[in-house]
């Protein structure tokens, strides 16, 4: 991407108001097409809602969210389907859907006349399954499903859409390590592969820096940092933002930090150092 062109995604001085309080105010944020960003800090300081924003699900008071230099606010629903797709926090289990049936509810954006599916959403659908590993499930009502299952099962629904854009509020949430790394490793392979361009909220700072181009640092609803996961894994950075004592393997790559109680094998002086 040449330096004058257009993010694919920008949020300029955004104010979002919730119940009579201020999440952001003024808040300006910008994704290239491409990278990976991963969205990280306290409880509360405002990631879902920001991501919950840039996905058109909340209008801000003010300012503006655009995608592909287009006001997101006055696109049509189908065509911000066909270009982004989010997978949110918390969703209602429907009843009597099946997985497949769920996962072909992303197609929507791209079915046909009455919402007909054609040959083209079928194989859309056939891959997410396979992506996620839900094959087996697909009959399945989503309602029997375990919590991971159903998890997979919505990311499923993400990943069908086929959008270039893809926003994703902690997928890793229900997952025993086996299915996280699946899924940090799939949406990877789907970036590096496709070009997909994704701006996920991660809570485990390790795997934020493993699976992203960049770290965007949150607190209090303000930017407090971002960039690539080597320059903002800091011991300092993270004490300002989480308030919490940590070390940084030295050595590591992609680099790893780890709170005070974990003791290693290091030499006293390399662990201050690494500090
Ligand atoms: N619908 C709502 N009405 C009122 N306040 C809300 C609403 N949704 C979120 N908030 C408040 O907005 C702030 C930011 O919440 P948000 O869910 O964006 O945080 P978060 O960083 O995603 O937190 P977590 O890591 O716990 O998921 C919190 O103070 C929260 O209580």
């Amino acid at each position: 991407m040449s330096a004058s062109s257009p993010p694919l995604l920008a949020a300029d001085a955004i104010a979002v108001r919730l119940g009579g309080q201020t999440i952001f105010d003024a808040l300006s944020v910008q994704f290239d097409a491409g990278r990976v960003y991963a969205l990280c800090g306290p409880n509360g300081c405002g990631k879902s809602t920001l991501l919950r924003t840039l996905a058109g699900l909340i209008a801000p008071a003010s300012g503006q969210v655009r995608l592909e230099g287009q006001d997101l606010a006055r696109m049509r629903p189908r065509d911000r389907a066909r270009r982004l797709a989010m997978l949110a926090q918390s969703h209602l289990t429907p009843t009597g859907l099946t997985v497949r049936e769920l996962v072909a509810c992303g197609r929507f954006a791209h079915a046909g006349p009455g919402h007909r599916l054609r040959a083209a959403d079928t194989t859309a659908i056939d891959h997410a399954l396979a992506l996620t590993g839900l094959e087996a499930l697909a009959g399945r009502d989503v309602a029997t499903l375990s919590g991971g299952q159903r998890q997979r099962a919505w990311l499923a629904m993400a990943l069908a859409q086929e959008g270039t854009l893809l926003l994703l509020d902690e997928p890793t949430t229900y997952l025993d390590v086996h299915h996280q790394i699946d899924v940090l490793e799939t949406v990877r392979r789907l970036n590096r592969e496709h070009g997909l361009t994704v701006v996920w909220v991660l809570h485990d700072l390790n795997q934020a820096a493993a699976f992203s181009d960049e770290l965007l640092l949150m607190k209090s609803g303000h930017l407090v940092a971002r960039g690539t996961p080597d320059a903002l894994m800091q011991p300092a950075l993270m004490r300002e933002v989480f308030e919490v004592e940590m070390w940084r393997l030295p050595g590591s790559t992609p680099p790893v930090c780890l709170p005070r109680y974990v003791s290693a094998p290091l030499p006293h002086d390399q662990r201050v150092q690494a500090c």
